[in-house]
């Protein structure tokens, strides 16, 4: 078996450099000979999924954070053989991908793991639309998309300042910061076709994956292999409110509140009434779409793991 990995140097910052060493001693005894390919930024690491795919790889091991993985996944997509095998090893600064399934935390454990896993098949996203620029893009994603507040927490988790604090207690610090300065804005949400709110949002998400935020269990009955799509909506609430709402994020204890609906379907669509342009990430990553209309492509994923 041809083995691929794709590294991402900083993701996790120090503690993600830490793990490095420990995963590629067990990279070495588990699956010896392998082909290691490092990101220098943004978009590498779909490019170089797509590169080691060419290279006749069976095996593509993303390490990083939700960020990579979501760009690998997005890689393997848009490459000649979709159905190659995948596995990730987190080493992130949210984790939230990993978060789904109960992985050890042991370099040693985590590569035996997946050197011993069968593969099977999970569902990916697919967002597609105009971006700012105006021209059809399209982008996989492994876990979930949102927009509202998330979109401008993201860009602040993703900006400067990692060292003041890093992991869940940065993604929840900036939570905070960003919720106090939050005005929500109006869209539209349709799944498959059918309008299912309009007003003002603080965050919808359309989830394959359960967790994002660090921890937040936002979107708790997402499967990642049922065919399709869960969407959590937050509608628009004061911003004590929506603090209030958040610690409780964590826990899964927003479930059942009066201002926050779950549905699910294969096409989900959220589009900005407002005239300020909305705040959309994927997989923890800032992407420039003018809207958020995501598909499910079921089974699309080949886990190994
Ligand atoms: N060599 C590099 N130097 C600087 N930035 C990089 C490099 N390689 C990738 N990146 C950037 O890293 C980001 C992805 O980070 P990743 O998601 O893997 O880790 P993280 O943000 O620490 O973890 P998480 O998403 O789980 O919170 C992308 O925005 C990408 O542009």
């Amino acid at each position: 078996m041809k083995i691929g990995v794709i590294r991402n140097p900083v993701s996790g910052g120090r503690s993600g450099r830490a793990q490095w060493r420990g995963i590629n001693i067990a990279l070495a005894t588990h699956f010896g000979e392998r082909e290691v390919r490092e990101t220098a930024r943004s978009g590498d690491a779909a490019r170089l999924a797509i590169e080691l795919v060419e290279a006749g790889c069976d095996l593509i091991i993303a390490v990083g954070g939700d960020g990579t993985i979501g760009d690998v996944v997005d890689g393997l997509m848009r490459s000649a053989r979709p159905g190659t095998a995948f596995s990730f090893i987190p080493t992130g600064t949210g984790c939230d991908f990993a978060r789904n399934f109960a992985l050890p935390r042991d370099p040693e454990a985590m590569v035996r793991r997946i050197a011993e896993a069968s593969v099977r098949r999970i569902d990916v996203a697919r967002l597609t639309g105009p971006s700012l620029g105006g021209q059809e893009e399209a982008r996989h994603f492994a876990n979930i998309a949102s927009v509202g507040v998330s979109g401008r927490i993201v860009q602040a988790v993703n900006g400067r300042g990692r060292r003041v604090a890093s992991g869940s207690l940065r993604f929840f610090l900036c939570s905070v910061r960003e919720i106090l300065r939050y005005r929500p804005e109006t869209v539209r949400v349709t799944v498959d076709g059918e309008e299912i709110f309009k007003g003002p949002v603080t965050v919808a998400a359309v989830a394959n994956g359960a967790w994002f935020g660090g921890g937040m269990h936002v979107v708790p009955f997402a499967d990642l292999a049922d065919g399709l799509l869960d969407i959590g909506i937050l509608r628009g609430a004061s911003r004590m409110g929506v603090l209030g709402i958040l610690a409780r994020l964590y826990s899964a204890s927003h479930v059942g509140h009066p201002l926050i609906s779950f549905h699910r379907g294969r096409v989900i669509e959220i589009e900005p009434l407002g005239d300020r342009p909305v705040s959309i990430e994927a997989d923890g990553e800032a992407l420039a779409f003018d809207r958020l209309r995501v598909g499910v492509m079921p089974s699309a994923l080949s886990l190994k793991m």
